[in-house]
């Protein structure tokens, strides 16, 4: 089994058809572009942004990029901050900013992005976005060759010197790296002559941010390639082995993209690289959940409630709340190899006991106060999700609770651009579709999953801690009393 730990995930990749792995994307929430500045005390519902919302004129838009750019400008001068270049000896990022600030820096981002658009316009805009993949070709050269690594940080190369270093051509060496620079990655110093930039670096120094590139690029690339080949063949996209991805790797009907990777320990170890780098970062710590969940209630339980983490891999959730919640009582469930190769919890081995579980066949837990989800709902399609709710609801108790923690997909277009951050959580269903015929859900599509399980779940609603990735979805059962009759 290659095991894969995942920043806050853990994943293991075993050699079964199972459609039940991770994939857990990343989002930042971006508020709007011009707009947000003016929006920002009086979010208007959908219905009226979409009625009253007027396009900014472009010089609207240019002055709230200079007012917002003088804000963030003046504070990384306050606090003695790096100013961003894309120089190789520029930060890797943007600095971490306090909430006020990247409110400032989400706004000249979509601001930027909006005025960009309105100049370029409609025609123009759509050629070269059909053109999009060469960027990801470019990169994809880059990544297949090494070719960050092939000369040094601080030094310069000939072309023809890469070209010996990583086994191409010199003139497709330079083709590729000539195009990678219309994004800043490497620039020609002199005639034949390149140095690295702030973003050659980052790939040349940042493993886990070369495994995302070569996750994207040589595995989702494909695999999107035949999604729409997938969806001819089988419209209902519902199973995890009738993927684009499966296309791509000849597996239709055969095993889905975990079953693959496991098989693959190179390919694993990279996919596991490129999700550290995606949920490592800010917003999606545990924390989140443990403060912002009413879990006083379950710890106030006589006797301590019960919480049941379906799929909690090594139990790390229900050690954060063991921690805080001095009362409350943990199962964690997991496949068999992973539940045998959690670490020992120690002191907290008299309130958390792991339980080898398949959360496609029926709850083994009687009556639990919460069955609990966090990346588990994502990596299914509608079938397989009703099929993982019904299968608890003979062991619920009236009053049990089911919480989610996963992403929540915004309402669509509710701002008159669509946000950065709208951007990379559709873009991020679409490679849920192509990779295991799953999908990111909006709050109405939790809703209609519950309803559509059993009356008997009551949809309570989804909270999202400010500052968190991660939304909290939950439903309590009032049904019948199934595990009491039992
Ligand atoms: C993305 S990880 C989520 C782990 C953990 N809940 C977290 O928040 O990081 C998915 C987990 O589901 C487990 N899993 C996958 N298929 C399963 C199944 N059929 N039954 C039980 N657990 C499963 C995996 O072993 C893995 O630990």
């Amino acid at each position: 089994m290659a095991k894969l730990s995942l920043g806050g995930l853990r994943m293991n990749l075993l050699l079964r058809s199972s459609p039940s792995r991770a994939f857990a994307p990343i989002v930042r929430r971006q508020s709007t572009a011009a707009t947000a500045v003016k929006q920002q005390y009086a979010e208007p519902s959908p219905a009226q942004d979409i009625a009253e919302q007027q396009q900014p004129s472009l010089v609207e838009l240019a002055a709230t990029i200079k007012q917002e750019t003088e804000k963030l400008d003046r504070y990384l001068k306050e606090n003695g901050l790096a100013h961003p270049g894309f120089d190789v000896n520029s930060p890797a990022n943007f600095p971490r900013l306090p909430e006020e600030m990247k409110k400032a820096r989400e706004t000249v981002i979509q601001a930027t992005k909006e005025l960009g658009d309105l100049v370029t316009g409609p025609t123009e805009g759509i050629r070269w976005m059909a053109w999009d993949h060469n960027n990801s070709l470019s990169l994809q050269a880059v990544y297949h060759y090494n070719i960050a690594k092939s000369f040094p940080l601080d030094g310069t190369a000939s072309y023809s010197t890469i070209a010996k270093a990583v086994g191409l051509d010199e003139v497709n060496v330079r083709r590729f790296m000539r195009h990678a620079m219309t994004n800043r990655i490497f620039k020609e110093v002199s005639p034949g002559i390149v140095a690295h930039t702030a973003a050659s670096r980052v790939l040349a120094e940042d493993q886990a941010m070369a495994d995302w590139v070569g996750f994207c690029v040589e595995d989702i690339m494909p695999a999107g390639s035949r999604v729409i080949k997938a969806l001819r063949a089988h419209p209902e996209a519902s199973e995890p082995t009738r993927t684009g991805f499966c296309v791509a790797n000849d597996t239709v009907d055969k095993e889905p993209m975990f079953v693959t990777f496991g098989k693959d320990p190179v390919r694993a170890k990279r996919m596991g690289g490129a999700m550290a780098s995606l949920t490592g970062g800010e917003g999606y710590e545990v924390s989140y959940l443990v403060d912002n969940y009413d879990w006083q209630s379950v710890d106030s339980v006589p006797g301590g409630g019960l919480v049941v983490d379906i799929g909690g891999s090594h139990g790390f959730v229900c050690v954060d709340l063991a921690k805080r919640f001095k009362n409350m009582r943990f199962v964690v469930q997991d496949l068999p190899k992973t539940v045998a190769s959690a670490p020992d919890v120690g002191a907290l081995s008299d309130r958390i006991s792991f339980q080898a579980h398949d959360f496609h066949q029926l709850q083994p837990v009687q009556g639990a106060d919460v069955y609990f989800y966090r990346w588990i709902f994502h990596n299914h399609s509608t079938p397989y999700a009703l099929n993982m709710l019904r299968q608890l609801i003979p062991a619920l108790k009236r009053g049990s609770r089911i919480v989610i923690n996963d992403y929540c997909l915004p309402p669509p277009n509710t701002t008159s651009t669509p946000s950065a951050e709208e951007k990379i959580m559709r873009t991020m269903d679409l490679v849920m579709l192509t990779l295991l015929n799953a999908q990111e859900r909006t709050e109405e599509d939790f809703r209609r999953l519950f309803a559509e399980a059993s009356p008997g779940f009551v949809f309570k609603g989804v909270t999202r801690p400010a500052g968190c990735r991660m939304s909290i979805v939950e439903a309590v059962w009032e049904g019948e009393d199934a595990h009491a009759a039992a």
